[in-house]
Parts: structure tokens; C-alpha cells; sequence
């Protein structure tokens, strides 16, 4: 019998394409059908199919507190309650401004938007018109949403299909775009050396999550911050997957290094689309009304939006939040290493804060070649047999994984015998 996921996706390619609204949820690398979902609720989901899944995709990083937090959900319907959106000034944004500039205090000014895209977008044009320069520099295999400028050599998505640069991107304008390999520290000082006077700004995700996950090595953030101070770049940290997340400051916190302008967005929307980007005063000050460079949005800095972004940022400000998300997670992927090496699989992972990486292969990767080479069709066979079991992973090896305040002792456990079971019947 044909389950009803099954006729909704065969239903939905015939409207919407390849069936989705985003390709990473079209299931192409791993196969199969994707999972339509109905409901969700804590740390759990459910399928149109009535089939309960554990999430640990929590919609690719905002549901830091899980699904249906009553308090996110009151907040919310208060707001609308008042109007669904004004277009105009609310005490409200200037309330998530005065809270983004608290925790994140490098983000002098703030301006909100409605998706990480547009935080990434705006920031590169803001780099552009304060430098007066043309060229920007982001590293292979990182993911900053799908501007144009930032759609080469990237992560997610297009490196999950397999074409890490998109068709569309005029190739003058690609050409703007430098990319070197993350955590290469003498490459990035050998072109400042060549060409640093071109070089409007680095973009780069403190911590990636967009080619699975890699953590910064050998200093490689405080290099990265030297080179824009000596060349005069703006040095942009997108902190859209890591803010709030890895710590309460983001990765700048958790890294001590102060980036020139931050992106964020998921965790600051708290499941709804708000996205922000900020930094220097100075900078700041370049944009419209005040300078030259424009940015808009008809639904930037959106009440109810930002209403379930407030009440999501003051929930995780409770004390120890950070430190038990860690442990969460950080025992949940030591499970699974654990269930790996005891059945002779060769299988490694790691976490940061609430975000957490598994790999095919023998160590965890620290670049983007490195990632290239783990065992895909080993991941593609363990990301199925663990839907089958009722775990809800990304279903691609080039994202990483998220886990929610909302996760519960008994959600790992269970997590980590489903591993066990599939490991040993490797
Ligand atoms: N890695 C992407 C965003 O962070 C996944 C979400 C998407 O592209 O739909």
C-alpha cells in the first residue's frame, strides 16, 4: 500500500520542484522518499503517516528549546493578536536589538531581516560599500545562504548534489570570489600578502556546519581576524548556525575573537524567519536611511517573527543552558562512537555545544578534502536503517546535526540502541 508520504511527495513534484521548498529536504544523496511531517512536539515529531520520529534536524538549527514550546507559542499568538505585521518601527525590534547587542556586545548596531540569506547578503554589500572594494574571500565547502556572490564553492545543498558552484551566478561576479580551504592558515596569509588591498571582507562560519561538521584548528579564527585588522577587511563571522547555539555568545564568545559584523538567523527566529546582521557603528552607519549602501524589507524585523525570537532567546538564558545542551549532545555522539567501535565500524564524531558531526571515517575531518573522502554510502544506509528505527538525522553526510534543550535522557538512550542494533548487524 502506498503510504500517504508517498502520495503527498509524488503529488507535490507534480507543483512544486523536485517536490520541495528546499533542495536538502528532496532526500536526493541519501534516496528514497522524503518524511512529510505533521506534528511536532519536544524533542519528538510525527510523520503524515502517524509514524514518531526522535529530531535531531530540529528544522536545520532553530528549535533550540524543541517543537511547540508553550511559551514560544504564547508569545507568538500574543503578537498576532496585535496585527500580523506593521511595516513600520515596533518596540518590539528595538527590543531584539537591545538583546542581540547584550549577548553578542561585538554587534554595536543590529538590523533585522527575515532569513540568514539576507543577513549574509546584506553583510557582503556592507563590507563592498565601506571598503570600496570588490573582492571577498569564503572558504570551500562553507554554506552562507544562496546570494549570488556566495553561491561558489559552497556547502549544504549544492555540495549534497554534488555542484558546489551554481549555474545562474554571472561568472564576472563569481569571479569576485575567493575561496581557499578552511583551516589553512598559510594560504590565507600568502593571498592577503598578493592581494590584501582588493579584499573587501572574509566570510566565515566560525564553526562549519554546512559540510558536516569541522571545527577551527591552529589558531585559525585569530588568524583570520589578524589578516582583516593588518589589510583593513571586514572580517564577517556568519554565526546563522552557531549563534546562540554553541554558547550564548555564538562561536565569537565561545572562540574569544571579535568579528567586524555578525550574521545570524535560525535560533533568533526561534522556528520563524527572522535573521539579523550587525557589528561596528562605523559600518553600521554606512547603511540607508544614514549611507550609501541600501538594504530593505517589507517584512524586516516582523512582530510576530520576533516575538517568537524574544521569548526563544530569553528561555535560553537560563543558567547552565549552554553547559546541558553540551552534555546532551556531546553524550548522545559519544554513544554512537562507542556503538561504532564496538562493532569494528569505522565511524567518528564530535560536537560543539548543541551541534554535532558523525563521520565515516577513522577520525573526525578538519577540512573540506578531508570530508570528501568519509564513506557517503555508509552514512546514506545508516541514516535509513535509523529512520526506520525512528531517529530523524539530516539526510545528507554534508550537514550537521542539532539536539534541543527538549532532549531527554531516555531520547539518547533510545537513540543509541537503535545505533547498536544497526552496528551490529553492519
Ligand atoms: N544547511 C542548510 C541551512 O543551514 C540547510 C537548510 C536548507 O537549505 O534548507
Amino acid at each position: 500500500m502506498t503510504s500517504r508520504n508517498q502520495q503527498l511527495f509524488e503529488q507535490s513534484q507534480r507543483l512544486i520542484p523536485g517536490g520541495v521548498n528546499s533542495p536538502v529536504r528532496a532526500f536526493r544523496s541519501v534516496g528514497g522518499t522524503p518524511v512529510f511531517f505533521k506534528r511536532g512536539k519536544g524533542s519528538r515529531l510525527w510523520d503524515e503517516d502517524g509514524k514518531e520520529y526522535i529530531d535531531y534536524v530540529g528544522s536545520w538549527g532553530p528549535m533550540i528549546l524543541g517543537h511547540a514550546h508553550p511559551e514560544v507559542f504564547a508569545a507568538v499568538q500574543k503578537a498576532a493578536e496585535n496585527s500580523l505585521s506593521f511595516g513600520a518601527p515596533t518596540a518590539l525590534e528595538l527590543e531584539m536589538a537591545e538583546l542581540i547587542s547584550t549577548l553578542v556586545p561585538s554587534m554595536e548596531q543590529v538590523r533585522l531581516v527575515s532569513s540568514g540569506t539576507e543577513a549574509t547578503m546584506s553583510a557582503i554589500r556592507l563590507a563592498r560599500g565601506y571598503t570600496g572594494r570588490s573582492k571577498i574571500l569564503k572558504f570551500e565547502g562553507c554554506y552562507h545562504g544562496h546570494a549570488d556572490s556566495l553561491l561558489v564553492k559552497a556547502g549544504s545543498g549544492a555540495l549534497t548534489f554534488g555542484q558546489p558552484s551554481s549555474a545562474g551566478v554571472p561568472p564576472e561576479l563569481a569571479a569576485h570570489t575567493l575561496t581557499l580551504a578552511y583551516n589553512d592558515n598559510a594560504a590565507v596569509e600568502q593571498l592577503f600578502e598578493q592581494m590584501g588591498s582588493e579584499i573587501a571582507c572574509i566570510i566565515v562560519e566560525p564553526v562549519v556546519g554546512n559540510m558536516n561538521l569541522i571545527v577551527p584548528q591552529n589558531d585559525f579564527l585569530n588568524l583570520l581576524r589578524a589578516q582583516c585588522t593588518k589589510h583593513g577587511a571586514v572580517l564577517i563571522f556568519d554565526e546563522v548556525m552557531t549563534g546562540f547555539r554553541v554558547a550564548l555568545g555564538g562561536a565569537q564568545a565561545l572562540y574569544g575573537i571579535t568579528p567586524d559584523l555578525t550574521t545570524l538567523g535560525k535560533v533568533i527566529g526561534g522556528g520563524l524567519p527572522v535573521g539579523a546582521f550587525g557589528g561596528r557603528r562605523d559600518i553600521m552607519n554606512c547603511l540607508a536611511p544614514l549611507g550609501p549602501v541600501y538594504q530593505a524589507g517589507t517584512l524586516s524585523g516582523n512582530p510576530v517573527a520576533v516575538s517568537a525570537g524574544l521569548a526563544t532567546l530569553k528561555l535560553i538564558q537560563t543558567p547552565d543552558f549552554h553547559a546541558r545542551l553540551n552534555q546532551t549532545t556531546h553524550q548522545m555522539v559519544q554513544g554512537l562512537v562507542n556503538s561504532a567501535r564496538n562493532a569494528g565500524v569505522t565511524f567518528s564524531g564530535q560536537n560543539v555545544g548543541g551541534m554535532f558531526g558523525l563521520y565515516f571515517s577513522a577520525s573526525c575531518p578538519d577540512s573540506f578534502d578531508a570530508v570528501m573522502q568519509s564513506d557517503k554510502e555508509a552514512f546514506n544506509r545508516f541514516f535509513h536503517a535509523m529512520l526506520e528505527a525512528g531517529i530523524y538525522l539530516a539526510p545528507s553526510a554534508f550537514e550537521a546535526g542539532f539536539v534541543s534543550a527538549a532532549h531527554t535522557a531516555e531520547d539518547i538512550a533510545a537513540t543509541i540502541a537503535a545505533a547498536d542494533n544497526i552496528f551490529a548487524h553492519w
